[in-house]
């Protein structure tokens, strides 16, 4: 990869237009400008206009903001190896790659974005249609918020056959289109219907799974359900996107366009990140809902810390993350027991394990290894996935599946997408599940993953439902 000073497009695409010539194969190039602050939802909304293939990251500490529109090349792979084949394909793209960046920051130039879905063994499709086993997107334009500063990267992939002009003087037009300035001004949408899938069924299953724990077929499984709502008009998808961010402090806030279809959500739950070689993965499972009051607020929290079944649930991830964490990297600190992680809606316990990535491991390689942990899949890993395909007779899709990103100096981040829906234009689909173990009740994990079902449906025009 070469590295230079950030010149006009149209010389940055004649020069890789010769290199192409030379090579025969197509090049890839890369340019980060730092440009006036900008409103990423703007960005988001006018990129529509450019292409409908969108994507939308800001992460927990809300220290990082990364809005892709349209896609200068994209990394898919289908196997169980999914994961390792991502890296490779990454690995040839940064080979034959031309970048001008006079910053390096995290998460500009070139980025990939995108996620997995949570089965990639799952055969049904339905209604995940437009969403493939792992789709990550290098975008045409990148905006990204980071350290106070805003930068814009321009990435595109250079045909021999390309002409110099028309390809410099698109990438000018849509650039420019992209920064100008304007509001948001969309509304949330008005529900039609809303209908619970089978949830006595579902009660059943939770139920079922206590028996089959307690046969010793496994020690905990997460069982999720799904809620279907109709609206009376298409969504209008910034405004829903903005309306999370507004609400759900300490989440991340994510959205993914692929064919029109739009996979949105704000999850509280990291799977790892990598920067410089340090490592954070987080443990989070145990769940109350947040108290009226302070004082039933902290009765609440203090009842979840003091709460064996939660207490239970929230330790096979300790137990499982720290084995996987331990198995690439060295100087693992895991703390004793677990503290309160307040959102809006709920508190979760939370155990933050670090360490240091040893050489040789990608992010990829972390996640591999953690995905799906306990707070998502069971323990042990394999059975409770098995489990989960045998009995759960929704599809996951990207629900519970690690999204994120990473650069091409091996920073990046994964959370797991939950407290999501999926959108088709009038329609959404939530799901929301909840760790399984011996002592759980149906009546209350299925409470639970209403209050769970909350952060979405109160963007989506549901602000008065309730359980
Ligand atoms: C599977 C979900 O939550 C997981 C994450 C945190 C707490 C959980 C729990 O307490 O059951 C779940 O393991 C979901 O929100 O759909
Ligand atoms: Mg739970």
């Amino acid at each position: 990869m070469l590295h230079t000073k950030a010149p006009q497009i149209e010389e940055v695409v004649g020069e890789a237009l010769q290199k192409a010539h030379h090579l025969g194969e197509p090049l890839f190039i890369s340019i980060v400008e730092h440009i006036d602050d900008q409103d990423p939802f703007q960005f988001f909304e006018t990129g529509q206009h450019i292409d409908q293939h969108r994507s939308f990251w800001q992460s927990a500490e809300n220290d990082l903001t990364m809005v892709g529109i349209g896609k200068a090349s994209q990394l898919y792979a289908k196997s169980k190896q999914r994961f390792r084949e991502v890296q490779s394909l990454w690995t040839q793209l940064q080979e034959n790659a031309m970048v001008h960046d006079d910053y390096n920051k995290k998460g500009t130039g070139m980025v990939a974005l995108g996620g997995f879905s949570f089965d990639p063994e799952q055969k049904e499709d339905t209604p995940w249609e437009s969403f493939p086993d792992s789709q990550l997107t290098i975008p045409a334009f990148l905006l990204t918020k980071v350290e106070g500063e805003t930068y814009l990267t321009i990435n595109a992939l250079i045909f021999p056959e390309d002409h110099q002009q028309q390809i410099a003087n698109q990438i000018q037009n849509h650039r420019d289109s992209l920064l100008k300035k304007g509001e948001v001004t969309g509304s949330l949408p008005v529900i039609e219907q809303t209908f619970e899938v089978a949830p006595e069924a579902w009660k059943e299953s939770v139920k079922k799974a206590t028996e089959d724990i307690t046969a010793g077929l496994m020690e905990k499984v997460v069982l999720a359900r799904e809620l279907r709502i109709t609206f009376k008009e298409n969504v209008q998808i910034t405004a829903v996107l903005k309306a999370l961010a507004d609400t759900q402090p300490n989440s991340y806030i994510f959205c993914y366009e692929s064919e029109g279809d739009h996979f949105i959500g704000a999850t509280p739950e990291r799977l790892a990140k990598v920067e410089e070689r340090e490592l954070v993965s987080t443990c989070l499972a145990g769940t109350v809902p947040r108290g009226r009051t302070e004082e039933e607020d902290f009765k609440l929290g203090e009842e979840l810390l003091g709460d064996p079944k939660n207490r239970q649930e929230h330790q096979f991830v300790v137990e499982m993350i720290k084995e996987a964490v331990e198995a690439c990297s060295s100087q693992v600190e895991v703390p004793n027991g677990p503290v309160l992680y307040p959102l809006r809606n709920l508190q979760h316990l939370y155990t933050p394990v670090k360490a240091v990535l040893d050489q040789g491991y990608t992010l990829l390689d972390v996640i591999e290894k953690l995905h799906p942990t306990p707070a998502l899949g069971g323990m042990p890993q394999q059975v409770s996935v098995e489990y989960i395909r045998t009995h759960e007779t929704l599809n996951r899709g990207w629900y519970a599946g690690p999204i994120g990103w990473f650069d091409a100096q091996d920073n990046g981040e994964f959370a797991v997408a939950i407290r999501s829906a999926l959108i088709q234009q009038k329609e959404a689909s939530l799901f929301a599940g909840c760790g399984v173990v011996e002592d759980s009740d149906p009546e209350a994990e299925f409470a639970e993953t209403a209050v769970k079902l909350k952060p979405m449906m109160n963007v989506l025009g549901g602000s008065e439902w309730d359980m």
